[in-house]
């Protein structure tokens, strides 16, 4: 079991944390790529590696623009604003938003039951909690799974976008959710099952960085920076002050 107590605050990433959420990108992402790669005659085939290496964790276009240079590929940025059928880095991570959100509107979403037993036991406790996610879909995703009220602050990629922050794997998210929360980055834990979002908590200096390997590996997440690694967030605890005082 690790124990969370000794920290003041929680900051969890979303999908693959909190809820299995990662999957839907992941396939979401394998049907853009295998498809684009196949028009484009792309000799080198899109892996599920590929997605862990270059595209988990990151903002929707950074993810774009990093597979897409694994493979020697460069297309114009293009804006937010671009058709799901524009050739574009920006109209590629759209296409893939398209089928994204046919999924979650589609198949909705429950949270992890290990995450949500940790949940409870940091509302027991009243442990000021937020969700930094670099996705633009994390409050629909967070109010689908009935989660929302659970957290003080959400920094999302809406969020980033928004206020010209800087996405995973830079640490500016977790930091801005940090002021949000009012504790210092050393009084707090960073909860991430991606590598860009590990290398975000330990470029911040946190206190502790939990690292939930979903398929990621043990020894990769520890490389990026994680200080623990979890499989499940049932391995994490969360006494009450309450509880402490009497152990
Ligand atoms: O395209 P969105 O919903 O803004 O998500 C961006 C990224 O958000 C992260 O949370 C996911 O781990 C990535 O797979 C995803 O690509």
């Amino acid at each position: 079991m690790t124990d969370l107590s000794e920290y003041d605050a929680i900051l969890f990433d979303l999908d693959g944390v909190l809820t299995p959420t990662a999957d839907v990108h992941m396939r979401a992402w394998d049907a853009l790529f295998t498809h684009y790669f196949a028009e484009q005659n792309v000799a080198s085939t899109y892996t599920e590696n590929d997605y862990f290496v270059y595209v988990d964790g990151k903002p929707r276009y950074e993810g774009v623009a990093s597979l897409l240079a694994s493979r020697g590929i460069q297309l114009p940025w293009g804006t937010p604003n671009d058709a799901p059928t524009a050739n574009t880095v920006c109209g590629l991570g759209n296409r893939k938003n398209v089928e994204f959100t046919s999924i979650l509107t589609r198949d909705g979403v429950t949270p992890y039951p290990g995450s949500l037993a940790l949940l409870d036991q940091l509302a027991a406790a009243g442990t000021p909690l937020a969700v930094v996610s670099s996705s633009q879909n994390a409050e629909s995703v967070l109010a689908a799974a009935g989660l929302r009220d659970r957290f003080r602050a959400v920094v999302d990629g809406a969020v980033a976008a928004h206020e010209g922050i800087q996405g995973k794997p830079a640490p500016d998210t977790f930091l801005r959710a940090a002021v949000l929360l009012g504790v210092a980055p050393a009084r707090a834990v960073v909860v991430e099952d991606a590598l860009s979002g590990v290398a975000a908590g330990a470029a911040g200096h946190f206190g502790l960085v939990v690292g939930v390997d979903r398929g990621v590996g043990h020894d990769a997440l520890v490389a990026a920076g994680a200080n623990v690694v979890v499989s499940d967030l049932a391995e994490c605890t969360y006494a009450s002050p309450s509880e402490s005082e009497t152990l």
